[in-house]
């Protein structure tokens, strides 16, 4: 059975805004993040896309998220799986700070390192590859299977911990993997196999 799989990452949040290091942090989406929820919502059901599970993060921009998208789908009364598991990587010390104050006080280069290399993390926090270590068996163990037995699976997470499954998905390098970005509210729809790989990549 070949199972469906949509990663969407959250609205724009009131710290995206501000363009505050945001990581473990709670905050709200904005207006304009409900509303990036909302169209992929529509997206979703305009694709005649009807999950069988929802999944989510500890952290409440990427649950009102799937809220939204749920709303605009028409549905209702279904169990959604929150994990922190999920969550964006945490941004350690950085967390709160104005990523162009982190630029001037310790260099462009050096706040690239701690924002998109694979294996460096910031101050405190995690690196891509620690996020993965946490977020990649979590899908292997809780939704990798359902979508081997031909299920569709909506996940509604984060910029990080999306691009750690992104990774393993599309079996990319860390050279590959530092130079893709997955916008707030931007859905990725996969097929995937009964062997559990890839089967293709699908445009909405
Ligand atoms: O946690 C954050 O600050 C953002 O959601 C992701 O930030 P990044 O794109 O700098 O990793």
């Amino acid at each position: 059975m070949t199972g469906t799989l949509i990663l969407v990452r959250h609205g724009q949040s009131e710290w995206n805004l501000e363009n505050l290091f945001t990581g473990w942090r709670n905050p709200n989406l904005t207006e304009k993040g409900e509303g990036e929820a909302r169209a992929t919502g529509k997206a979703l059901k305009a694709a005649g896309i009807v999950p069988d599970l929802y999944y989510t993060s500890g952290l409440r921009r990427a649950q009102h998220t799937l809220d939204l998208m749920l709303e605009e789908m028409g549905i209702q009364n279904v169990t959604i799986t929150r994990n922190v598991a999920l969550n964006e990587r945490d941004y350690g010390d950085l967390s709160g700070l104005n990523k162009d104050d982190a630029r001037a006080k310790w260099g462009e280069d050096q706040v690239l390192i701690w924002r998109r290399s694979y294996d460096v993390p910031p101050p405190g926090g995690e690196s891509l590859k620690d996020t993965a270590a946490r977020t990649l068996p979590y899908y292997e163990a809780e939704i990798l299977p359902q979508l081997k037995a031909g299920k569709t699976v909506l996940v509604a997470a984060h910029g990080n911990s999306l691009r750690a499954l992104v990774m393993a998905i599309e079996g990319l390098t860390p050279e590959q993997i530092l130079a893709r970005e997955i916008a707030t509210g931007e859905p990725t729809v996969y097929r995937i196999g009964a062997d559990g790989a890839l089967a293709e990549t699908v445009t909405l």
